[in-house]
């Protein structure tokens, strides 16, 4: 075990870097792990975690842990907590309290960044100089202009880089998606969709403060719902208008963000993102109307892959009925997918994607044009007008 940089002492044996005897162990646990996996270990991507916190803990370093071409090599974070007992947990090699000390590590190929938000850009800027392929967590900047930067050095680099938008990976999702891209519900009229969570004023929490988390619950869970349509209607917002506020809490990020967004392809969407709804309360509903048919999803928008759906599709052209009797309804059909590990599904695809070439699923200009997003709708709050996306 390497352990590098840390704030603190621990009670681990602190061995030089290039002890052979360590140098020995490690490869022959990599090696036997890929073996056991019957990979070859050109076919393995060793990863390098930023920020080993909430997010990683719990749903990325266990999926990296349960996918066959994917290791991880290191982590690295300025909170020394619980970190020896991460390193045994997985079994990850190296640990590490500095960016810059971890990516002097040659063994690994690319890096997952879940730092706070205010970090990703100069963390970013640093793997991509370093020849790393990177992974990013949402929001990719902390603001697009940030967000631009990341992207324009990405460019420049022979790597794969992509951000981390993992309602894409959401089976029900990539089904609806089909659906409506074969036309099923014909043109798309509207759509609605709503993350919220319950999140009261916690002393020191880095979400509830903007110079670091650079907004709430739009940045924060907004952004998923944005995502998402845009990815399942393939299409990108023209304009949009929003209402930020402070309903319940007074810290000093948005609780509450209401807004629309005008799709290029015509589709009108409207998006809530609460940090004031409970939990138990929240339904998180995604739904979608088209001139045939509409789908409503119950609790896909969230990081356990479940839900339910049900699809409505009008079976013939009836004419207009003026007295708007809606008790024949179309009948509902629920729809089959199933529960994935999103997040297991999101690493071993771009873990593919660096080992063959292909491109990300959601690439750095697709997040940068949401944040273009989120940045307009905040000036939108603000200046009480309808903002204009490409003028
Ligand atoms: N896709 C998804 O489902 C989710 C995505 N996210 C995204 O992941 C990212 C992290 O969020 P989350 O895991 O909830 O945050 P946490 O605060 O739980 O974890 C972040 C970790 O990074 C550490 N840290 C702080 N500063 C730095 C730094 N400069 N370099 C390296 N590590 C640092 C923190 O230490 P300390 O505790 O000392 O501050 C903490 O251990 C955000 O971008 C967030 O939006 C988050 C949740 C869900
Ligand atoms: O991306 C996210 C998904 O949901 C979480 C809450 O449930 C958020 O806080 C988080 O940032």
């Amino acid at each position: 075990m390497k352990v590098i940089g840390l704030r603190e002492n621990y009670e681990i044996e602190r061995k030089p870097r290039f002890d052979f005897f360590n140098l020995l162990n490690v490869a022959i646990l990599q090696v036997s792990r890929q073996y056991a996996l019957g990979i070859k270990m050109k076919d393995i991507v060793r990863w390098g975690i930023v920020g080993a916190g909430g997010i990683a803990r719990r749903r990325t370093i266990p999926a990296i842990n349960e996918i066959s071409n994917a290791s991880i090599q290191a982590v690295m974070d300025t909170n020394t907590n619980g970190m020896i007992d991460l390193m045994k947990e997985y079994d990850i090699p190296d640990v590490y309290g500095n960016i810059d000390d971890m990516l002097r590590n040659a063994d690994i190929d690319a890096v997952y960044i879940a730092s706070p938000v205010l970090f990703h850009k100069e963390q970013a800027i640093k793997i991509l100089e370093a020849g790393k392929h990177l992974l990013i967590e949402k929001p990719l900047g902390i603001h697009a202009s940030a967000a631009k930067e990341i992207m324009e050095c990405a460019k420049t680099k022979n790597v794969c880089a992509g951000v981390a938008m993992v309602m894409r990976f959401h089976d029900g999702h990539q089904k609806i998606k089909e659906m409506i891209g074969h036309k099923d519900l014909g043109e798309i009229v509207s759509c609605r969709g709503q993350l919220t969570c319950w999140f009261p004023p916690m002393e020191g929490n880095w979400r509830q403060n903007p110079a670091i988390s650079g907004g709430g619950a739009l940045m924060d869970m907004g952004i998923h719902c944005i995502d998402l349509m845009k990815y399942l209607m393939d299409d990108r917002a023209e304009k949009t208008v929003g209402i930020i506020e402070n309903k319940s809490f007074s810290y000093p990020v948005e609780d509450s963000a209401s807004f629309m967004l005008k799709m290029k392809k015509g589709a009108t969407c409207y998006i809530d993102a609460y940090f004031n709804i409970p939990d138990q309360a929240a339904k998180c509903f995604l739904e979608i109307y088209g001139t045939k048919g509409s789908i409503i999803a119950n609790g896909t928008i969230g990081q356990d892959g479940c839900g339910d759906i049900k699809v409505y599709i009008e079976q013939e052209d009836k004419g207009y009925e003026s007295s708007q009797v809606r008790n024949k309804q179309a009948e509902a059909v629920n729809m089959e997918f199933e529960q994935v590990n999103m997040y297991a599904k999101q690493l071993s695809e771009f873990s593919e994607c660096i080992l063959t070439g292909k491109e990300p699923r959601t690439t750095m200009e697709d997040a940068y044009d949401t944040m273009k997003i989120i940045d307009a709708v905040y000036e939108s709050a603000k200046e009480e007008r309808v903002i204009y996306l490409y003028n």
